[in-house]
């Protein structure tokens, strides 16, 4: 056997971490569908549901088209899902098994938002820190980046563009440096459009990635990270601390509610993975 190369056994490691986070969520989905069994036999209806299956597949193609999957790959993956279910709710109506109390104990702790659930906290601690996720994301093309980060930026601060706020970064070149990543870019407002590149900055705001996505999603403000130097400013301290103040003073509320929910969402995950993997737990 040839020995794989560093960056070949980064990408299998970061294989084997999805792989196990993906087969705890089918586990947790089994139990899910176990106890939608016994709803519906309480309920005396048919445990087989072919609508509800035509639904669960329309979703899984739209959301499986957003993220690029072909339909295909898709249509397999909600059928083999939906086939563990049937198998589980066949065995579970016609065998007695699983508790009920163990059921509940699942659902309730998907539900407690006030403590992260145990499953949440076994997967996050069996995903890799984003240091070892570096050599991916790196292989990734700056084009591709650079989209994606400009229509981050842009439904975050289309309100704000329109408003006039921005309009002191114009011709101003602000750098983002997440150093745990390796990973930087620039962005610009010039012609009355939002850019990102790769180019030098004027001013730069520095921080690994689970704190600058908490300053992004505001679950810790700026004076917090900056006086705790977890995020630093480099280069023209004026138009850092400007690009600062907008942060603290955008309405949140003229950003989109998915968009403020999945940041929101995105950053305490982090925080808690953070946590775990400083704990080694
Ligand atoms: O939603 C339900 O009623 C379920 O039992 C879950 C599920 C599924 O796996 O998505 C399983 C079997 C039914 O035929 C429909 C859907």
């Amino acid at each position: 056997m040839i020995a794989a190369s560093p960056r070949l056994a980064a990408v299998r490691r970061a294989i084997d971490a999805v792989d196990g986070g993906s087969l705890l969520l089918l586990a947790v989905r089994g139990r899910l569908a176990e106890a939608a069994g016994r709803c519906k036999r309480e309920q005396a209806v048919a445990i087989r549901d072919p609508a509800r299956e035509a639904r669960v597949h329309a979703r899984a193609q739209r959301l499986g088209a957003r993220l690029g999957l072909s339909q295909d790959t898709a249509r397999a993956a909600l059928a083999l899902a939906i086939d563990d279910a049937c198998r589980r709710q066949q065995v579970a109506d016609d065998l007695g098994q699983g508790t009920p109390a163990a059921l509940r104990a699942t659902i309730g702790a998907m539900h407690d938002h006030a403590h992260e659930p145990a499953w949440e906290r076994l997967l996050l601690r069996s995903l890799p820190p984003p240091r070892r996720l570096a050599p991916l994301l790196r292989a990734v093309p700056p084009s591709i980046v650079h989209r994606l980060l400009r229509q981050a930026c842009l439904r975050v601060l289309a309100q704000a563009m329109v408003r006039g706020d921005l309009d002191f970064m114009h011709d101003r070149r602000l750098g983002i440096e997440v150093t745990d990543l390796g990973l930087r870019w620039t962005v610009a407002i010039a012609d009355g459009g939002l850019q990102v590149d790769d180019g030098e900055a004027d001013a730069s705001v520095r921080g690994t990635a689970t704190d600058l996505l908490l300053l992004a999603a505001r679950v810790e403000d700026a004076d917090t990270l900056f006086f705790q130097r977890r995020l630093m400013l480099t280069g023209d301290t004026e138009l850092g601390l400007t690009v600062r103040n907008l942060l603290d003073r955008l309405p949140w509320e003229t950003v989109p509610l998915g968009v403020r929910i999945g940041l929101n969402r995105g950053a305490r995950l982090a925080r808690l993975a953070r946590q775990l993997h400083r704990d080694g737990a």
